[in-house]
């Protein structure tokens, strides 16, 4: 059994929008529906669970495919992911996948059940990085530039066997700052795998990347 737990609960504070970020329509639908929908599209999943802001979970209920289970969501997005994961009773494997990355292709999806299968216990798509990168102190001046050549933008969606997630969300993380679910897999010291990623599975941050999935999804 494998589950996508889709975390869309933020607001959107960088795009700006009206509404929630996962409800900005493109191309006539919602975001959070062109994600679910890709995320069926896929063949791969057999349970779907999101988790939205506490006062769009009645009206998303009625949006989405009746097979959908709609949870409340918290304050970040670790206590949204939490909070789905919850509603998940049974499953071998879990998929984490922002309601943000709506032009993901369902070969991407696939591509990460295909390496849980084959034995991975947890796994992550990247992409290499286009800019030099730079770490900088609290003034912003230049402290070192990483080598590019082992550093990797990482996407969703994040595939893990369910148990090790529920071990990694039940660890105490302390004030660490995790951003990304592999990162409290990590913490455990499990190793964390890659596949390629895709440019299409871009996340929905700022008006710019709007406009870009518009015109993508327009065709
Ligand atoms: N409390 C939160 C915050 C974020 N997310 C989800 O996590 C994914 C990645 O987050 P991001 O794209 O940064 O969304 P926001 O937090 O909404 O954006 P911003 O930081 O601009 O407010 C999104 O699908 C978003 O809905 C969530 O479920 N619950
Ligand atoms: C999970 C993630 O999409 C991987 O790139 C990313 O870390 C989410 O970060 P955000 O700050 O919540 O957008």
């Amino acid at each position: 059994m494998v589950v996508a737990v889709v975390p869309a609960g933020g607001r959107g504070v960088r795009l700006g929008a009206e509404c929630p970020k996962a409800l900005v329509p493109l191309g006539g639908r919602p975001m959070l529906r062109l994600t679910v929908d890709s995320l069926i599209e896929s063949g791969e999943i057999d349970q779907v669970v999101v988790a939205v802001p506490a006062a769009e979970r009645d009206a998303v209920t009625a949006w989405l495919p009746a097979a959908v289970e709609v949870v409340a969501g918290g304050a970040e997005r670790i206590d949204s992911v939490r909070a789905a994961l919850g509603a998940v009773e049974s499953a071998e494997y879990v998929l984490v996948h922002d309601a943000a990355r709506a032009l993901t292709p369902p070969a991407l999806i696939a591509r990460i059940v295909a390496e849980l299968r084959n034995g991975s216990d947890a796994v992550v798509p990247v992409l290499p990085l286009v800019d030099t990168v730079k770490a900088v102190d609290p003034l912003g001046r230049v402290v070192g530039t990483p080598d590019r050549a082992r550093l990797r933008a990482v996407q969703t969606p994040q595939g893990f066997r369910a148990e090790l997630l529920r071990r990694a969300y039940a660890a105490d993380v302390g004030d660490a700052v995790v951003t990304d679910d592999a990162g409290l897999v990590e913490r455990l010291g499990v190793p964390v795998h890659t596949v390629d990623g895709d440019p299409l599975a871009f996340k929905i941050t700022t008006p710019l990347d709007l406009r870009l999935a518009q015109a993508l999804v327009a065709g």
